[in-house]
């Protein structure tokens, strides 16, 4: 028999995730929890508790964290993993893998993304809608690459980065971890310290 799957996060990015849980066809029944306890169904799904409810299901839901924001996903998650929660890897019926790809637990990808060939996502991160990620890239844990950014061959990003909709990546760069790429922006030489990057090429903003 099909297992259940529950959502934590109920909002914008719980709701893409849960679209491709259905299409994926693989669950019984798809439900969340959130923690706004005024929202009792979203996308026509239960909302059936909050996240603190997770104890109670965790033997009999498979269980993904539908949080967008990187840290805060990596907590959940992490959190998940500590209790042996069983979780699962969300991939679009429309997005393409590569061959020799590797997708970490708790990754989303989703429709119209391209992950090519030999390439490595790490645990509870996003390909969101539209993106590439060429070959031989190193994704590692809680990174978002957001709608539409496109990165060459032989880029590393760093745990838990963030590159911002419609940027890129040229090949063979390196980000380093906790970093931020604005939206649009073009990165063309590695970045070795921590912080958000904007514009063409991307330059470190000091505040
Ligand atoms: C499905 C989804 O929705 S997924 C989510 C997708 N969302 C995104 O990709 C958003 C990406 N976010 C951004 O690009 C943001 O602008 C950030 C994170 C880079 C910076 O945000 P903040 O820290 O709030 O910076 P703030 O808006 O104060 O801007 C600071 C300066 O950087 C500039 N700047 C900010 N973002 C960019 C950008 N993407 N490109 C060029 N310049 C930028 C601003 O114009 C401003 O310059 P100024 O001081 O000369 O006026």
């Amino acid at each position: 028999m099909k297992s259940r799957l529950l959502i934590i996060g109920a909002s914008g990015h719980g709701k893409v995730v849960a679209d491709i849980a259905l299409k994926m066809n693989k669950w019984q029944s798809v439900a969340f929890l959130d923690d706004n306890q005024s929202i009792k169904s979203s996308m026509g799904l239960e909302v059936l508790g909050t996240s603190g409810d997770v104890f109670t299901n965790i033997d009999e839901y498979e269980i993904f964290v539908g949080i967008g924001n990187n840290a805060t996903r990596q907590k959940v998650h992490e959190m998940l993993e500590t209790f042996g929660a069983n979780i699962p890897v969300l991939v679009h019926p429309n997005a393409v893998i590569g061959a020799q790809v590797d997708l970490g637990i708790g990754t989303a990808v989703m429709a119209g993304a391209i992950i090519n060939s030999c390439t490595k996502i790490g645990k509870g991160c996003i390909v969101n809608t539209g993106s590439t990620i060429d070959h031989d890239n190193n994704i590692e844990d809680f990174v978002h690459i957001s709608p539409g950014a496109h990165l060459a061959g032989t880029v590393r990003v760093g745990k838990g980065s963030w590159l911002g909709i419609g940027s890129v990546v040229s090949n063979n760069i390196n980000i380093t971890n906790g970093c931020k790429v604005g939206a649009g922006s073009v990165v063309i030489k590695d970045i070795n310290e921590p912080g958000v990057y904007v514009g063409t090429p991307a330059k470190k903003l000091d505040y």
